[in-house]
């Protein structure tokens, strides 16, 4: 697919300064044209990757950065399935970052609430777009190719107008989240899945590759004018067949 970068590295030892210098070089380049950078982060095993890699960096300044959440469970900040609260614990606290750099959801909310309340911070935060577009999205994927929280054969795959959407009955708990949608991913000027582990290699080949039936979530992800990377381990990547990177240690993206 043109435009897709698929990056094997040994472990996640070597991907992780490459997510960080990542995430850094396009802060920069942001910072220079538009006065900030705009992160989307996701959950699950990339917050601890992330939180560690990026506090490793010399001279890390996040006070010209705006973090959102590509999806966050409605659960209170001190939960620990609280994607915020891990974030908090492991990144925030660590860093200097003003109060309007991170938009959060309202945990105390209803979660159509909560969909609508976030939208609304969105909205504020990106007031020229009609969907906002992020400078770097962040990704995981599930084992059953999920990303954000958008679940294969749900309906909310064929969401196109709302910027973000309730679930309420999640496949993998906690069952009530939020979520931003594919108009809002496939906007973004970058987008950066990080895969790890051999529990993801069939469902990796399967997205990467194309399988029967229909696309799925992680698939689904095509950003519409920004670039979009792989970044992967060789557990991740054992079963692929097509063509990918190899880069050489500190070698930059
Ligand atoms: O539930 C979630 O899962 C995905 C994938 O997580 P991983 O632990 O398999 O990497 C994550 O990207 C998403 O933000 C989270 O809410």
């Amino acid at each position: 697919m043109a435009g897709r970068r698929v990056v094997v590295f040994p472990s996640s030892v070597e991907l992780g300064p490459a997510l960080a210098h990542l995430v850094t070089s396009r802060a920069e380049k942001a910072i220079v044209s538009r006065g900030r950078f705009t992160l989307g982060l996701s959950g699950g095993s990339l917050v601890s990757m992330l939180s560690k890699e990026l506090l490793a960096m010399p001279d890390l300044d996040c006070s010209k950065w705006v973090f959102g959440f590509c999806d966050e469970r409605l659960v209170s900040f001190d939960d620990p399935e609280s994607t915020y609260g891990l974030y908090k614990s492991q990144f925030f606290s660590k860093v200097s970052i003003p109060d309007s750099g991170i938009l959060t959801i309202d945990p105390s909310l209803s979660v159509n609430e909560c969909a609508e309340d976030y939208t609304c911070k969105l909205k504020k935060a990106f007031p020229d777009d009609d969907f906002p577009v992020f400078d770097l999205l962040l990704l995981g994927m599930g084992p059953d190719g999920h990303t954000c929280s958008l679940f294969p054969e749900h309906p909310l795959l064929e969401e196109t107008k709302k910027i973000v959407a309730p679930i309420s009955d999640s496949p993998k708990p906690p069952p009530q989240r939020v979520t931003m949608t594919f108009p809002v991913v496939n906007s973004a000027r970058s987008v950066a899945f990080v895969s790890t582990g051999g529990s993801k290699a069939a469902v990796l080949k399967e997205v990467l590759e194309g399988r029967e039936g229909p696309a799925l979530p992680a698939a689904r992800v095509v950003p519409t004018n920004g670039e979009l990377f792989w970044l992967v381990d060789e557990p991740a990547a054992a079963s692929l067949t097509i063509p990918v990177e190899r880069l050489v240690s500190g070698a930059k993206l």
